[in-house]
């Protein structure tokens, strides 16, 4: 019988459901996202004001720096209008110089005249910079926070405007460029009629036309409906607003829902032309949406961010330290653990595809960095971000023969048969059920060594000198062979069978079954190594032999079996 689920006694009645949007034509879900959003950061405004411990004027610099080594071209810097230091942040970058010519820097505002005075005042000097006013258009606002009605509401924005050009005209007549940015604070919730009533009022103010657009930001400040849903309100703006061609249409999603990316990224479809966000997801509660894996996200589908990830260590580390809060070890693309895998099936999987990557990509004659990439689990490159293949596969009780021979192939070019796989991967399972935990690469080539390299088990080559004669192929050797050096004497059809041939002299029975080598390096100081599958008296086990001789690694190898047969035995 399927299992019954049962109410869970929660008052989920005190909720109500998000109203949809009546757009039965809606386009956005059939849209691909082909070219980057033009992107805003807001993590020195919207990110700052959210922190246990906002940023000091150094870790202000900090990250204005990153972000412009990054690529952003739209940074909001603070709210001047609420504290000296983000007052005197805005000075700092403007008189010391400090914002690219390509860099529009912008400061948020209150829509009070005081505020709007204090804050557009802190530009002073800028060449190009751009005044962001809100207010709360939502009916629980409305009623709540202001207490006023949708007419007093939109004068509220209106006012601000007309402030905002006042002074502009007043401190900022030698910039080159002043834009001007207008959100209605909880968009989300705001009818849709009176957002478009109270954007077209602003813009019956600012009158956006040829190279005097105006940004129309719509944030989903508390983000409280599906993606979907949010996507319908943007379609339905961008189809009803006058003079869309200069209109910037602009989203600002949250993540209270966890569906910030998924928000943003329908937003665009529906016709968005802007995002803005934080690095890592840092803003108020649960955050605003991420840049980082919205960008990354984009590099995924072969679209150019726009924005460079390609140190996302660096971009993680100055973030940490800007925002005194820790990146998850999950956290898309950035996280410690998001290139790794410890299960079997996955390590398995990754080794293979690893493995056919750098088969294809030397059939087509390219560096693997440049061929298209595909490898099972991993949905990017990791070092297309600055990361390295050390992590990508890491071993536990959940591993089985791929991670551990992936390891080994990786660190010291041991491509094991896959039989030696299968019985390697027991050796380490048996120290994993004893030793718990994740076990290093360091570990396991301890393991490896103490099982199939050792010098001091039962037996050891010490020299060989052979002969191929018309009579087949004679071997003399000088081994170790329970604690006595012994010369033995052997012929056969090649020197394995040959040497098998003089252990059974001094009473060691082994029949080799399979056999494998390789060259482990190039060049005159190359190596090889020898794999040898045999029967020791009576018992199936493997050995293995390295050596810059291919019939030294052999040899070693057959003793490498009779050391593990020896063991096995106890
Ligand atoms: C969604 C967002 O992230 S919006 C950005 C929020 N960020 C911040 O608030 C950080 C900076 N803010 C501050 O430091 C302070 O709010 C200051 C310094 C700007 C203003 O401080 P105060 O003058 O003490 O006002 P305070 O913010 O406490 O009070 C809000 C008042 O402004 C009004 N108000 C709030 N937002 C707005 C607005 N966007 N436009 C106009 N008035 C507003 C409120 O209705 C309230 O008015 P009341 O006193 O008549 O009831
Ligand atoms: C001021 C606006 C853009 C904001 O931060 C929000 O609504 O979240």
């Amino acid at each position: 019988m399927v299992p019954q689920q049962q109410p869970s006694g929660m008052p989920f009645q005190r909720y109500a459901p998000f109203t949809p949007v009546d757009l039965p034509d809606r386009t956005w879900p059939a849209k691909t996202i082909t070219a980057a959003p033009r992107w805003l950061s807001t993590d020195l405004r919207d990110g700052n004001q959210s922190l246990i411990e906002p940023m000091d004027a150094e870790r202000k610099r900090e990250m204005f720096d990153l972000l412009v080594r990054m690529g952003y071209k739209e940074i909001e810097v603070g709210f001047p209008a609420a504290s000296q230091t983000d007052f005197d942040f805005v000075r700092f970058l403007i008189e010391q110089d400090r914002i690219p010519d390509d860099v529009q820097i912008s400061v948020l505002t209150q829509a009070r005249e005081d505020l709007i005075e204090r804050t557009v005042q802190s530009l002073a000097g800028a060449k190009r910079a751009t005044v962001h006013l809100y207010n709360a258009t939502a009916p629980l606002f409305r009623r709540v926070v202001f207490g006023v009605d949708r007419e007093a509401c939109k004068q509220i924005a209106v006012e601000g405007t007309r402030h905002v050009m006042r002074f502009a005209e007043k401190y900022l007549a030698d910039s080159e460029y002043v834009g001007y940015e207008y959100s209605p604070e909880i968009f989300i919730d705001t009818e849709l009629d009176f957002a478009l009533e109270v954007c077209e009022a602003v813009m019956d103010e600012w009158r956006p036309g040829p190279g005097r657009e105006i940004i129309l930001n719509l944030p989903a400040t508390v983000e409280r409906a599906t993606p979907n849903v949010y996507a319908d309100q943007i379609e339905w703006m961008s189809r009803n607003l006058s003079r869309r061609e200069h209109v910037c249409l602009s989203v600002h999603p949250h993540n209270d829902r966890g569906t910030g990316i998924a928000s943003a990224e329908l937003a665009v479809m529906a016709g968005a032309d802007r995002v803005e966000g934080c690095l890592f997801g840092h803003g108020e509660r649960t955050g605003n949406v991420d840049l980082v894996t919205l960008g990354m996200n984009l590099f995924s589908q072969g679209v150019d961010p726009m924005v460079d990830f390609s140190d996302i260590d660096e971009v993680r580390r100055i973030t940490e330290h800007c925002t005194q809060l820790p990146v998850a070890p999950r956290h898309p693309y950035g996280g410690d653990l998001v290139y790794t895998a410890f299960s079997g099936s996955h390590q398995d999987a990754i080794k293979k595809g690893f493995a056919a990557l750098e088969a294809e990509a030397e059939a087509a004659g390219v560096p693997v960095s440049e061929h298209a990439w595909g490898v099972p689990y991993l949905p990017i490159d990791p070092k297309d971000v600055g990361r390295d293949y050390e992590a990508v596969i890491r071993v536990n009780s959940q591993s089985g023969k791929g991670g551990v021979s992936y390891v080994l192939q990786r660190d010291h070019a041991l491509d094991l048969p896959r039989r030696l796989q299968i019985e390697f991967s027991h050796v380490i399972q048996g120290h994993m059920d004893t030793e718990g935990g994740e076990f290093s690469a360091e570990q396991i080539w301890e393991v490896f060594r103490g099982t199939y390299l050792s010098e001091e088990g039962r037996a050891g080559v010490l020299a060989h000198r052979s002969q191929n004669g018309e009579d087949g192929y004679r071997i003399e050797a000088d081994v170790r062979l329970d604690g006595q050096i012994r010369e033995i004497t052997g012929t056969g059809q090649g020197p394995l069978s040959a040497f098998c041939d003089a252990m059974a002299q001094v009473d060691v029975k082994v029949r080799v079954v399979d056999y494998v080598e390789h060259a482990m390096s190039e060049g005159s100081d190359a190596r090889a190594a020898a794999y040898v599958e045999a029967e020791v008296d009576g018992t199936v086990v493997w050995g293995v032999g390295m050596h810059h001789n291919i019939t030294t690694a052999s040899l070693k190898a057959v003793c490498s079996a009779v050391n593990r047969a020896a063991a096995a035995r106890g």
